[in-house]
């Protein structure tokens, strides 16, 4: 049976503690999805010819992420390595004091970064299914919004450099043969665990009721006869044909790298 690895390793990081952030973490996507959800699809904020930033090309939303991106750059965000760029070429450097963040993460493992596979889900899949069609002109305010999702998406699939790092060191004489032997399928049964996907999928299309319910005054009560802002069976969908999976691919491809 798989030791339960909920020791204290290092930098007071547990299986738990990281758990409960992942918990924390989908009150954020939720929140994310219900106010992008406030919007039409607005299909011109997504149309390179619709919009072109002088000397660059690409849609209106690649340019406000963009320049985004290099804001918070400036202010620091990256130097947080739970946080990974969408853009990460020519960002600028951070002007903000040096923070101490804790250094938890293997080096060779810090640059896994599945933004792009993120980027792509989140636009040619996931969008479509939770906004309704049309378009009201708001394509900064739609574009910031879905920065603010591919933000929160992104944060908790890279999560999965610390999940697998706490199990590495909570297991490591099972790990490293894996690791050595180059064997993904096996680091996948490894550290995959169903019970806990099961109860995600659940809590977040709970969540999903609870934080979408149209709340009227009155003594009604969150019934699941009423209209959500967001389907909760599209969230559950979310996790668990995107968000699930490629965090487990963020922990296969940081352990390929954790004994370099
Ligand atoms: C994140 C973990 O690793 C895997 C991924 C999970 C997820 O993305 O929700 C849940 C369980 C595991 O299959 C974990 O064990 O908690």
């Amino acid at each position: 049976a798989k030791a339960k690895s909920k020791g204290n390793v290092a930098g007071g990081l547990t299986l738990e503690s990281v758990r409960d952030s992942l918990i924390r973490q989908e009150d954020t996507i939720v929140f994310s999805l219900i106010e992008r959800a406030r919007f039409p699809a607005n299909a011109p904020a997504y149309d390179p010819s619709y919009f072109s930033d002088p000397g660059a090309c690409g849609s209106l939303v690649e340019f406000v992420v963009k320049q985004t991106e290099a804001i918070q750059a400036k202010a620091g965000r990256y130097e947080n390595p739970e946080e990974n760029p969408f853009f990460p070429d020519n960002l600028p450097p951070s002007q903000a004091p040096p923070h101490k963040f804790p250094r938890l993460l293997h080096p060779a493992g810090m640059s896994v970064n599945l933004n792009k596979i993120i980027w792509d889900v989140y636009f040619n899949k996931l969008l479509p299914l939770f906004v309704a069609p049309g378009d009201d002109g708001n394509y900064a305010s739609t574009a910031a919004h879905d920065l603010e999702c591919l933000q929160a998406l992104s944060r908790r699939i890279h999560y999965g450099k610390l999940v697998a790092e706490v199990k590495f060191r909570g297991e490591r004489k099972d790990y490293e043969p894996a690791i050595r032997a180059r064997g993904k399928r096996t680091l996948m049964n490894l550290l995959t665990n169903k019970k806990v996907e099961e109860a995600v999928k659940r809590r977040v299309a709970k969540k999903a009721m609870t934080f979408g319910q149209e709340v009227k005054l009155g003594n009604d009560t969150v019934g699941s006869k009423g209209k959500f802002k967001v389907d909760p069976d599209i969230v559950s969908r979310l996790y668990g044909e995107w968000v699930i999976p490629l965090t487990k691919d963020v922990e296969v491809e940081y352990l390929l790298r954790r004994l370099d």
